[in-house]
């Protein structure tokens, strides 16, 4: 917002001093010691914190919110959310969830950067009472940030995003912790001989431990569900190898495969390699 210069004054408030300091240097003009403070005259309120701290922030800002103002956050699980804030917020306030799929193992204030949300989706999951125009401006402030802008019900939210996202990372946080257990590999040689896929997974698996914490506790019907599903896919794979069904495992992959060339076709991957004119290898590489 700083950057592109959309909007007028940015306020911060955030628990610790030193996180508070480093904000006002970066990309804040002001940041006050309580988020009562920090929403006072706020058109716009951005609420940034794990999804468990929700509704404690929401109690205290409610009686400092300015009429009319649009109340939004950016939590990876939507449902909780809701309940967590929408019964502490005033009549005359716009509750507008929201969740920009974009981010990073990092966290604190020095791993924003400006263009994060660049051609990102950012999902808003109205209420059936959503102001249409408040949602129309924020829509509108989020797309002028670079990020893409889609409308989906809260219950589909958690849905898809335990697949695309939640259940990938405890799947992740799980395989950095099977190779921590085995003492017949060494820590060193892990480290060592990491290939990427792995090295993917350890990316992954330092994604921090209160924000992962919250979306497992609160996803959590979602999660088990898809966590079901997945234990169910390992089992007929896991029994493909112990039968030596090269040809399940063979089909099993070819699917998956087109799966994610349907991701690049789409468009929805930026991090594609770039092949040159020779364009990708044909096979096996
Ligand atoms: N990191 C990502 O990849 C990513 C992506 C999309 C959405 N999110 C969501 O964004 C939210 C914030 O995540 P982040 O990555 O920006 O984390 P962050 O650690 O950078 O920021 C979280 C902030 O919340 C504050 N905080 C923590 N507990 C608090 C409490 N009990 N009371 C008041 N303040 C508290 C911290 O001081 C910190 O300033 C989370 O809900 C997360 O699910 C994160
Ligand atoms: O690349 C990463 O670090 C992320 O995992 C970011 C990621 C994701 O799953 O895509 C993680 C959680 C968020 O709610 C949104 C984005």
């Amino acid at each position: 917002m700083r950057a592109g210069g959309l909007v007028g004054e940015i306020v911060g408030h955030a628990k610790s001093a030193e996180t508070r300091a480093v904000a006002l240097t970066l990309f804040c003009d002001r940041v006050t010691e309580t988020a009562a403070e920090a929403v006072q005259g706020a058109d716009l309120v951005v609420l940034c914190v794990p999804v468990g701290a929700m509704e404690a922030i929401a109690a205290e800002i409610a009686p400092h919110l300015k009429p009319g103002a649009v109340v939004t956050d950016v939590g990876s699980v939507k449902q909780a959310v809701v309940d967590a804030v929408a019964p502490h917020l005033p009549e005359g306030v716009h509750f507008i969830p929201g969740h920009p799929l974009a981010g990073t193992e990092y966290s604190g204030p020095r791993s924003g950067f400006a263009t994060l949300f660049q051609n990102r989706w950012w999902l808003l999951t109205p209420l059936p009472d959503t102001d249409a125009v408040a949602l129309a401006r924020l829509r509108s402030l989020l797309e002028a940030m670079g990020a893409n802008v889609d409308e989906m019900d809260v219950a589909r939210h958690d849905l898809v995003l335990a697949v695309v996202s939640h259940t990938p990372h405890l799947i992740a946080y799980t395989m950095v912790g099977v190779a921590d257990h085995m003492r017949r590999v060494s820590a060193q040689e892990v480290i060592k001989y990491s290939a990427s896929g792995f090295r993917d997974f350890t990316r992954i698996a330092a994604s921090d431990p209160t924000m992962w914490r919250d979306v497992f506790l609160t996803n959590k019907d979602a999660v088990l569900d898809i966590l079901g599903r997945f234990a169910e896919e390992l089992f007929s794979l896991q029994r493909a190898i112990r039968m030596g069904d090269g040809e399940h495992l063979h089909a099993y992959f070819t699917r998956t495969r087109e799966i994610r060339r349907g991701i690049i076709e789409a468009g929805q991957d930026t991090a594609v390699p770039d092949f040159g004119r020779a364009g990708p290898p044909s096979k096996g590489v």
